[in-house]
């Protein structure tokens, strides 16, 4: 099968600093891939230069096909991006910030209308579509950015730390949103800080100090590192690294 990230030797340094260095992997159509390291590891650097964001400094990439040098403009077309810094506007409502990504994203209104009342039945907002979203929970805030950054049905969607800061039963939910997506063919890359959300994802990369140290199903990491737990696998592999904020 076509994979729908491939990235070979991709390298990004800021000065004589290396934030990512030579990282190569490739992921599968449908797949929930974990993007793991502790903080400063170079998750979010890695994340931005295959979202089309930010150019490497060596190495090659392809996202949806798309080159990551030359076709930044068709990857951000193909792709759906959540950041730690969710997106929605605090000041719109339910409905009018699902209404503001469906017109940017170019949907018609016909099909805007439809995906609305969907993303509001599913998410259970019937009583606060039409209240401020700076009015609601974290939780649910994570829940309809996410909603939001998949509403175009895009090949890939990034998730950057998508549920920092819930209580674990909301983390949960979030999850059974991004197995629905998966289900849908739609590719999930997403960063995590919590090894039960690690369990959750079909292959994990662990990154340390810029680098991809480990990378495989949670089982066969369990197994290479003989750890009962992602915990411990990610404990064996982030103790060693220097850097840390
Ligand atoms: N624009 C920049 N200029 C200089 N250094 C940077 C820049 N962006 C990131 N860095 C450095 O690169 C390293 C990797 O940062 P990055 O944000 O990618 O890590 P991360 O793994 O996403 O961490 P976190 O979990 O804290 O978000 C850090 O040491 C950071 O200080």
């Amino acid at each position: 099968m076509q994979a729908v990230i491939k990235a070979d030797k991709l390298s990004k340094h800021f000065g004589h600093f290396t934030a990512v260095n030579k990282i190569s992997f490739e992921v599968a159509p449908g797949e929930i891939f974990g993007f793991l390291g502790a903080n400063g590891a170079g998750k979010t650097t890695a994340m931005r230069m295959l979202c089309g964001l930010s150019i490497p400094t060596s190495g090659t990439a392809t996202v949806a096909g798309f080159d990551v040098y030359k076709q930044t403009e068709e990857i951000k077309r193909n792709i759906g991006y959540m950041s730690q810094k969710f997106s929605l506007y605090e000041d719109l409502t339910v409905l009018e910030n699902i209404r503001f990504y469906g017109g940017i994203y170019g949907l018609s209104d016909r099909d805007l209308q439809q995906k609305s009342e969907a993303l509001i039945t599913r998410l259970n907002l019937q009583n606060e579509a039409k209240k401020l979203v700076g009015s609601l929970p974290l939780g649910w805030k994570q829940k309809l950015s996410f909603s939001v950054a998949v509403l175009h049905e895009p090949k890939i969607v990034f998730l950057d730390e998508p549920t920092g800061g819930v209580d674990p039963v909301t983390r949960r939910q979030f999850w059974d949103l991004i197995y629905e997506v998966a289900d849908r063919g739609i590719t999930v890359f997403v960063t995590t800080h919590y090894m039960d959300e690690a369990e959750y994802c079909n292959r994990v990369s662990i990154m340390v100090d810029g680098s991809i140290e480990a990378l495989d199903t949670p089982p066969k990491l369990k197994q290479q590192f003989s750890a009962n737990s992602m915990d411990e696998v990610f404990y064996e592999l982030a103790r060693g690294a220097k850097r840390s904020e």
